[in-house]
Order: C-alpha cells, then structure tokens, then sequence
C-alpha cells in the first residue's frame, strides 16, 4: 500500500463509518508505512491508536483485502512525542514464534493490555497472581496443571495473557499456544470433519506449553472432552506445561467427565476471590495512570477513586468500563472529574450496583412484558412464543447481574450453560437485525434498573 492507496481507502471509510466517526477516528492516521504485512499509521495518542485498533481494524483490513492488498495486521505508533511507543492493534499478535505447525491453528490473540505489568496485585488474588508469574518464567515444570478460576471478570484471561506474554519475552524458543476451550473444540470438530485428526493431534502435541481458557466450556461434550484427556496426557507425559482457567473449581464444572476432573486437580489449584476495596482502589488508581496518558490534564477531585471503589463492586470489568466513561465524558465537556459528575456521569453503573437485580426479578419483568406465565418461561416447552422470551431473559440475566452461565442455566429449570449462551447469542443476533427486539431490550433494560 502507499499513501496514495492510503488516502482512496479513507475516502471509502468515510462512507462507511460516517463523517463523524470518520473526522474522529479515521482522519487523523497517518500512514507511514508497510512492513512484512504490518502496515504502521502514525497516531496523535496512544487512546486513539488503541480505540481504532478496537473499533475499526477489521473494517480497514476488511477494506484493504477486497483490494487485493497483503496487509496482514494494522499496527499504530504514537508520535505526538519523540519517544514514539507502538500500540499493536488490539488483536494482534499470535502467541506463537516459531513458523511451527502450531500457526497453522491461528490461536485466540493475546491483549497486549493484559500483562503482567498492568495486573495489579492483592489479598483476593495474590496466590494466583504468584502462581501465574512463577509459571511465566518458564523454568522447570513443577505444578502440572496451573489450574486458574475464579468469578466473572476477576482476571483470569488477564492473568493466562500476561503468561503468555510472559514466556514469549523470556523463551521465544517455547512454543506456546493459547486458545479458548471453545476454539480447542471447534479445531476439534474442524480437524473430524476434514479427516485431519492426525495433523490436529500432531500440533497439539507439539507446543511446550499449551494454555485452555474457560474449560467449563467442554463439560457435557463428550467426543471434545475425550481428545482433550488424551492430549492433556500426552502433554503431561512429556513434561510440558499447562494451564487451564475455569469459572469454578475442577470439581465443581457439572457434565465433567471424573477422569478429567481428576487429572485437572492434581496440578496447583487457584482461585480469584471477588475483590475487596483495597484491591479495587488499587486497580482504578492504576487505571488512573492508564487515562493519564490520554488526558494528561484532567483534575480528578480527591475521594472520586474511594467513592467508585466503595460504591461499585461487581466486578473488575465494570470498574473499569466506568473509570473509561468518567475521563471520556470530562474530558469531552470539558469539566474537572468531580463527585457531582461522577455521580451524574455514572449514575446507570452506580444505581445498577447499588441495586442488585437478580435473576428473579428479571424473570418476572420479561414474562409480563411478553404476557406469559413465569412457569412457562421457566418450564421445558420450546415453542417460539417461550423460547423467544427465555432468551431474552437469559440475556439480561447476563448483562444485568453477576451470575455465571451455569447459574443462569440452574435458574432457568437446570438448563445447561450452552443453552444460556446459545441463547445469549442469539439474542445479541437478533438486537442488531430485528429493531423490534432491540427496542425490548431497551425498555426492559430500563425497567428494571429504575
Ligand atoms: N487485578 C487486576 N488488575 C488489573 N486489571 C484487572 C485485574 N483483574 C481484572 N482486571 C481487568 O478486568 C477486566 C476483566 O478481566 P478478565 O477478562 O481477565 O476476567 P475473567 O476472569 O477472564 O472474566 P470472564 O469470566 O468474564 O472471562 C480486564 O480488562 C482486566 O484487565
């Protein structure tokens, strides 16, 4: 690509991201060149380089390959001071290094957020945080598997990244790959499907190190369970390591073979305790030197941090999704970050924690709002007029509270947690397709945080 090339492509954007987006986002890169097909645009600050790597990668490499182009990955550095940092695009980089048979799996990409630099250390999740980091040294195995849990958003992926990331510094030679357990399963069926299970087998059996997120995801399917027994062992047998993240102890993922219950616990076991209010003021003082680099200036009034650690305990990702919209909104209307408007800023986050929905009042809302039985939404009928609204119920049980999918499964007559997220899907489909749907959501939404 050139600059020239470059500057066609805008012009195609503008049209698909509109004049805003396009004069905000879009605008302000500056090509600079194309390397090995990594294509480098210069970028005013970090934010944007990491905003439009989120939001707007795949739309430019979508763009850039219906023209022939070999762009294989975007990549932003920051120039607006001489010390010019890259901020890799946000899915970047594969974990592996050697041209291996392992590239030909195309591995979940690791977040360049998640290291262990920005990981932020304390009571509720030191032992794993400990764990995590010995393994990330890449010396002798000595706890075979590294087994991670912990509830929604405490850090688990950060955690299995900033291993990664870890090993990748420390050994390039180590081949490591990282995948979700769902991606492991899907290889799985892929490699069935094409008479290519002796290839699947091959490069699973060939990484020193091979990390499986969220493994409650197999519970209940068999044929994937059996080949990730087999592999487990094979790995095991040749000293290499593993590490596994779930959203409950070993022991505790329903429709988990024994034998695989068993082999997961005989490593080191971990959990991720819920956060307490030191840990969570830790992170968002830490995430505070994060924003900095965005808005270097913006006044922050004493007691904001205490107030945010106190008042939303959810979970980490909330925290931070907050602290995001709070310099994001200062920053746009141009104000100090106060009490009053981190309250009126953040006032949907702050009633909603303060507020704990729970599955039952969800329950209850949908069913009124769609004139059915609590009973039958709840029951195993499977007609379009149930099923639809059990969806959409699952799916605010989601958004809205804290459970698991396992526990939304339990609440919703011991369905099982791929129908949660079946269902889940499904409605994150249809909320994009169907306006009518949407604006359901919405007014439910609304409902039940008032
Ligand atoms: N101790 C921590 N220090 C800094 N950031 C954290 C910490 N714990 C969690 N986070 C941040 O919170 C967000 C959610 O974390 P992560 O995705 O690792 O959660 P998870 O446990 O894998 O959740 P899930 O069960 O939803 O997959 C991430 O942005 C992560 O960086």
């Amino acid at each position: 690509m050139t600059g020239e090339q470059w500057g066609e492509l805008r012009q195609r954007l503008r049209k698909t991201v509109g004049q805003n987006n396009y004069v905000t986002w879009i605008e302000p890169l500056k090509f600079r060149d194309l390397l090995d097909g990594v294509a480098t645009f210069d970028v005013p600050t970090t934010f944007l380089g990491n905003y439009v790597s989120q939001n707007f990668s795949d739309l430019i490499l979508h763009e850039l390959h219906s023209r022939n182009s070999d762009v294989r990955r975007l990549s932003f550095k920051v120039v607006a001071n001489s010390d010019a940092r890259p901020v890799e695009a946000a899915k970047p980089q594969p974990v592996e290094r050697k041209p291996s048979a392992v590239s030909a799996l195309n591995p979940a990409p690791l977040d360049s957020r998640f290291t262990f630099d920005t990981f932020v250390v304390g009571k509720p999740n030191e032992l794993a945080h400990a764990a995590a980091k010995r393994v990330g040294e890449g010396g002798p195995v000595t706890f075979n598997p590294l087994f991670l849990y912990g509830g929604v958003g405490l850090g688990k992926t950060h955690l299995m990244h900033a291993i990664a990331w870890e090993l990748q510094a420390r050994r390039p030679d180590l081949n490591v790959l990282y995948l979700s357990a769902e991606q492991f399963m899907y290889r799985f069926v892929q490699a069935l499907r094409d008479r290519k299970m002796m290839d699947f087998k091959e490069i699973f059996r060939s990484v020193d190190v091979l990390m499986v997120d969220d493994v409650q995801f197999i519970a209940g399917k068999d044929s994937t369970q059996e080949e990730f027994f087999h592999t487990f062992n094979a790995l095991v047998d040749q000293n290499k390591q593993i590490i596994i993240s779930a959203d409950r102890a070993p022991g505790e993922i329903k429709d988990l073979e024994e034998r695989v219950k068993s082999r997961l616990q005989c490593g080191l076991v971990v959990d991720l305790h819920p956060t307490d209010y030191e840990l969570r003021l830790g992170i968002l003082q830490s995430k505070v030197e994060q924003q900095r680099v965005t808005y270097p200036d913006l006044k922050l009034d004493d007691g904001v941090l205490e107030f945010l650690a106190h008042r939303i305990s959810t979970n980490v990702r909330v925290l931070e999704g907050a602290l995001t919209r709070l310099f994001a909104f200062a920053s746009l209307v141009g104000r100090e970050i106060t009490m009053d408007l981190t309250q009126d800023c953040l006032a949907d986050v702050l009633r909603a924690s303060e507020r704990k929905i729970t599955v039952e009042e969800i329950q209850r809302k949908v069913s009124e709002h769609y004139n059915i039985r609590l009973s039958d939404m709840i029951g195993p009928k499977r007609l379009r007029s149930y099923a639809r609204p059990r969806q959409v119920a699952m799916y605010l049980c989601k958004q809205l509270t804290s459970r698991s999918l396992p526990e939304i499964g339990r609440r919703f007559g011991g369905r099982d947690h791929t129908t949660v997220m079946h269902g889940v899907r499904r409605i994150e489909e249809l909320k994009q397709q169907d306006g009518q749907i949407a604006e359901d959501l919405e007014l439910l939404r609304r409902a039940l945080e008032a």
